[in-house]
């Protein structure tokens, strides 16, 4: 078995991991923050608020022409998706929340995203969208090449599609153990976290594609592994990070490593992938 190494005495177990950071914005604290990063409630319908929200018209032309334009793309997500990001992140990991919670709860991820764009310096971030219904091919953008706002690309596009996944991955390493007597910032490995699938697009292999891109990512930003956390209550998390060849890494005995901060109750599994790790499933 391979074994990765960070910082002390860090080994692979065969088992494996879930969620991620969350962005504070202001409203957040207005309002009693749930648990996050939960696994959705299966009585609760996801799309019960899109209506309310707008974003119907698109829900409705992908159930209407589900043969138009039936495929997937993986791609960075543009400032004209950033509603439906926050609605696929509320809506997976808060599901059962109602109006008006749910609205506030939208709102304040939307703030949280978009005012995420300080981030350190040398260090990346970029939220990756998986949508259905847009064209892959010729897609006219307006917007320049560097401009971002958050992890959003800041180009827009006539032919959005509808976002069904998303996933955030940086080089930011708040979740990695610190390095050496300074405490420096990690760097080779990046951070996967906000994986959620609209309840509605499950089992279809979405996630696995959100994470294979991921990770091509990853490599393009010169690093050598793929970290994450994972709920230890959530199989579904945990089975499809160890069939994409994540492995749990043991916490070496009193360490103080750091974790997302969500429900005290919520135990983590940390997760890590070599890139040159070859995956189970396709
Ligand atoms: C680092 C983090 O962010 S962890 C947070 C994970 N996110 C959440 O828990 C939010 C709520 N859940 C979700 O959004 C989704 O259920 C996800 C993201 C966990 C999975 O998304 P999906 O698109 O359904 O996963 P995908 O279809 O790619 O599944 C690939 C494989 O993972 C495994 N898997 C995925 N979900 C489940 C599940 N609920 N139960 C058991 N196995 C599962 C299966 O092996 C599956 O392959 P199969 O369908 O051929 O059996």
């Amino acid at each position: 078995m391979r074994s990765l190494t960070l910082g002390t005495s860090l080994t692979l177990s065969p088992s494996s991991s879930t969620p991620t950071p969350s962005s504070k914005s202001p409203l957040s604290l207005l309002i009693k923050q749930p648990p996050p990063f939960y696994p959705p409630s299966p009585r609760v319908s996801n799309e019960l608020s899109i209506p309310r929200f707008g974003a119907c018209r698109a829900t409705q032309v992908v159930d209407l022409f589900p043969t138009v334009s039936p495929e997937i793309v993986v791609r960075e997500a543009r400032l004209e998706d950033c509603w439906e990001v926050a609605e696929t992140h509320c809506s997976s990991f808060f599901p059962e929340y109602s109006f008006p919670l749910d609205f506030v709860l939208r709102v304040d991820r939307l703030v949280g995203m978009l005012s995420g764009f300080s981030i350190p310096p040398g260090c990346r971030r970029t939220c990756l969208v998986a949508v259905i219904g847009g064209s892959v091919g010729d897609t006219f953008l307006f917007g320049t090449e560097d401009f971002k706002i958050g992890g959003f690309d800041g180009k827009f596009s006539l032919n959005k599609g509808y976002v069904t996944g998303i996933l955030t991955i940086d080089t930011v390493a708040d979740f990695l153990p610190r390095k050496g007597p300074l405490r420096q910032r990690r760097t080779g490995i990046a951070y996967i976290s906000n994986v959620a699938v609209r309840e509605r697009f499950r089992r279809k292999g979405i996630a696995k594609r959100l994470i294979a891109k991921a990770e091509a990512q990853a490599k393009s930003w010169g690093c050598r592994a793929v970290a994450l956390h994972c709920d230890l209550n959530n199989p579904g998390a945990t089975k499809l990070y160890k069939d994409q060849g994540f492995r749990c890494i043991k916490v070496p005995e009193g360490a103080n490593w750091p974790q997302p901060k969500t429900a005290p109750n919520v135990k983590f599994n940390f997760m890590m992938k070599l890139l040159n790790t070859p995956t189970t499933t396709a």
